[in-house]
C-alpha cells in the first residue's frame, strides 16, 4: 500500500537520508543493511535522486521491521498477505516504511526478497503509486522472479517525471 499522507507527491530535494531501526531476526544486520543499500541503488542509478544513511531518528526515510499493530494506523497481519507498507513523502512519518517481520525475509529466492521488497516501497515512499503493469517494479503483488534490474522501463519514466 502506499499511504501517502500528504498533498506533495514528491520530496522538494533530491538529497535524502535513510536510517533502519528494529531489524529481523531472519538476516544478520549486514546483509539488510546491504539489501536495502542495493534498493536504494536500484532508484538512484536511474534518476538524480541520492541516498545516505543516516543514523539520527529524524532521517527522511526510516525503516524499520514490525508485526501486527505498530502505531500506526495500518497493522500487519501476519505471515503472508500483506508484506510491507510505506508512507509517501513528507514530515514525520512521511517516507516511513515498515516490513512486517511475520514474514519469512531473505536475501534469495525462498520467502521473500527483501531487496525486491524495499525497492517497491522506496518507490512509494518517493512518491510513486502502484502501477498496472506486471513487469513494473510498482506492480502491487510480489513477484519472486524479478531479474536483477529491479526496475522496468516504466518505474524509471515514472521517477524520471517526478524528479
Ligand atoms: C504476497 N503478498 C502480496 O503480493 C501482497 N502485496 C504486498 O504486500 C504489497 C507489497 C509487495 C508488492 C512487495 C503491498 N504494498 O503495495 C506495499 O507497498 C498482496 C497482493 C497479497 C496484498
Ligand atoms: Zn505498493
Amino acid at each position: 500500500e502506499d499511504y501517502s499522507l500528504t498533498k506533495s507527491a514528491r520530496w522538494n530535494k533530491n538529497q535524502l537520508t535513510y536510517n533502519i531501526g528494529r531489524y529481523t531476526s531472519d538476516l544478520p544486520r549486514s546483509t539488510v543493511d546491504s539489501l536495502i543499500d542495493s534498493a536504494f541503488s536500484a532508484w538512484s542509478r536511474v534518476s538524480s535522486l541520492q541516498f545516505t544513511r543516516s543514523h539520527s531518528h529524524n532521517a527522511d526515510i526510516m525503516m524499520e521491521f514490525a508485526t501486527q499493530a505498530h502505531g500506526d494506523l495500518y497493522p500487519f497481519d501476519g505471515p503472508r498477505g500483506t508484506l510491507a507498507h510505506a508512507f509517501g513523502p513528507g514530515p514525520g512519518i512521511g517516507g516511513d516504511t515498515h516490513f512486517d517481520d511475520s514474514e519469512q525475509w531473505t536475501s534469495g529466492s525462498r520467502g521473500f526478497n527483501l531487496q525486491v521488497v524495499a525497492a517497491h516501497e522506496i518507490g512509494h515512499a518517493l512518491g510513486l503509486r502502484h502501477s498496472r503493469n506486471p513487469d513494473a517494479l510498482m506492480y502491487p503483488n510480489y513477484r519472486p522472479s524479478r531479474p536483477a534490474n529491479l526496475l522496468s522501463m516504466e518505474d524509471v519514466a515514472n521517477i524520471n517525471a517526478l524528479y
